[in-house]
């Protein structure tokens, strides 16, 4: 027992959260039974930018950012943005020295319009349309992955001199959920490297004039927990640059591994092991260039979840409790337009009562969102206390990463506003949609 067991004035903003690993580590609980993330207190937060509001806490992303550069320090480190792109995350990922990875001209603009160096970018898509193409080439991107024998012919006809990487299939099974395994034969990313699409690929490149061809890429899919996963990938990958060699008498200079790191949504989810994948990855590629007597490639890696996932949390009102025949349902005013992740994966989540405390015992809940289809849920079964009810604040932690990004505009909700937390202060990133603004894009009568 501790003393603010014993005392309760002692429970101050000081206790820790009992799952602390699946939020901010900045988050506090305070004597009142509120959190705070960033110094600044979630019911201030609903009150001031409204419920549902996406919270992120600066401190955690720079954090993050600062691991991976620590555990992988002769490695590039490209932050994709497809997780959580705005302006004010750019500039966070470019002041920590990572590079981005944008997957179309949206995201190329939001990089451009936040002052980020075009040829610190990389662009992705198993299918850019002519617009991307062109405006990465307007832009200058440092490097494009090309992904279809189609791309290298119509990136050949308005480049000069580009970078390239293909994006290779290697064939290896990330133990993820299907629609997000990538790395494995039969989908639409990238050129196989059993079938021998990718040493095509890398044929088609060379004999482009207006390309050049600096390494290859592979990415074997999302919340990928198995390290030796992607050691394997990186051993098949250096195999390749061995054929490359062989063939066209190249050393490709750079390989890129991509993203894909196990983030713990719940508590007692699996982290993932960056020292270990550090490790091995580097041991791994190597071993095998120096077997093959193939000078070592520059690494890059693509994390985007694993970087900004559990600095954010989603803020809602409860808006009615219902008591079903055999579950009750505390259905909250977002739901899958701000978080489409449990209806696309089956994604869990956890949830816990802020801005109060409660002294009633926890009992199972469904938290449901506001649209119109019964698979709008935002959190099965979880526990909360029984005294909950319409009015009161709910908070979900980890969903930084493809919350924002995914958002939709069903049922005609406008998406929630982003607002960043630091050292005690809030600041709004993303404005909330209005009624008016969904009206904007309607033009005809
Ligand atoms: C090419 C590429 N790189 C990086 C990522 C980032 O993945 P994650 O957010 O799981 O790290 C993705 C998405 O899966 C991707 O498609
Ligand atoms: N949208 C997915 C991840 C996609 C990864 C991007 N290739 C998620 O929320 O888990």
């Amino acid at each position: 027992m501790t003393l603010a067991d014993l005392i309760p004035s002692l429970r101050t903003s000081i206790d820790r959260l009992p799952t602390p690993e699946i939020w901010p580590s900045t988050t506090r609980l305070t004597r009142s039974g509120d959190l705070t993330v960033g110094g600044v207190a979630l019911s201030e937060l609903a009150g001031r930018f409204g419920t549902p509001t996406y919270v992120v806490d600066e401190t955690q992303i720079r954090a993050n950012c600062r691991a991976y550069r620590h555990a992988l320090p002769d490695v590039e480190i490209a932050y994709a943005g497809k997780a959580f792109l705005t302006r004010a995350v750019v500039g966070w990922i470019a002041e920590e020295g990572l590079s981005l990875d944008v997957c179309s001209a949206g995201e190329l603009a939001v990089a451009m319009a936040a002052g980020y160096p075009a040829e610190r970018i990389i662009l992705h898509g198993n299918a850019k349309s002519p617009d991307d193409l062109k405006a990465a080439m307007r832009a200058g991107v440092g490097r494009v992955v090309v992904d279809s024998l189609d791309e290298v012919g119509q990136l050949g006809a308005l480049a000069t001199a580009q970078p390239v990487l293909v994006r290779v299939t290697p064939g290896v099974d990330g133990h993820t959920h299907t629609a997000v395994a990538t790395g494995v034969e039969d989908q639409k990313f990238g050129f196989s490297l059993a079938s021998g699409a990718a040493a095509e690929a890398v044929r088609r490149v060379l004999a482009e004039p207006s390309l050049r061809l600096v390494g290859l890429h592979c990415h074997i899919g999302s919340q990928v927990a198995r390290v030796a996963d992607f050691e394997l990938a990186a051993r098949r990958m250096v195999g390749l640059l061995d054929l490359v060699r062989d063939e066209h008498g190249i050393a490709l200079p750079q390989l890129n591994l991509g993203g894909g790191h196990v983030v713990p949504y719940l508590a007692g989810d699996e982290g993932f092991d960056l020292s270990g994948f550090a490790d091995r990855i580097r041991g791994a590629v190597h071993y095998e260039c120096s077997r093959r007597g193939l000078p070592a490639p520059r690494l890059t890696i693509e994390p985007g979840r694993s970087l900004v996932a559990r600095a954010g949390i989603t803020l809602y009102r409860v808006v009615t409790v219902k008591h079903g025949t055999n579950r009750t349902f505390v259905a909250v005013d977002g739901g899958m337009s701000d978080n489409a992740r449990p209806a696309l994966y089956g994604a869990r989540y956890a949830v816990r009562l802020a801005g109060r405390a409660s002294q009633a015992p926890d009992a199972p809940v469904t938290v449901v969102g506001r649209h119109c289809e019964a698979g709008d849920v935002i959190a099965q079964d979880v526990p909360l206390p029984a005294d909950i009810h319409a009015g009161d604040l709910l908070a979900v932690p980890c969903t930084g990463a493809y919350h924002h990004s995914l958002a939709s505009n069903y049922n005609m909700v406008g998406r929630p506003p982003v607002v960043a937390v630091r050292d005690g202060a809030p600041r709004l990133l993303v404005r909330g949609e209005t009624a008016q603004d969904l009206l904007a894009r309607d033009v005809g009568v």
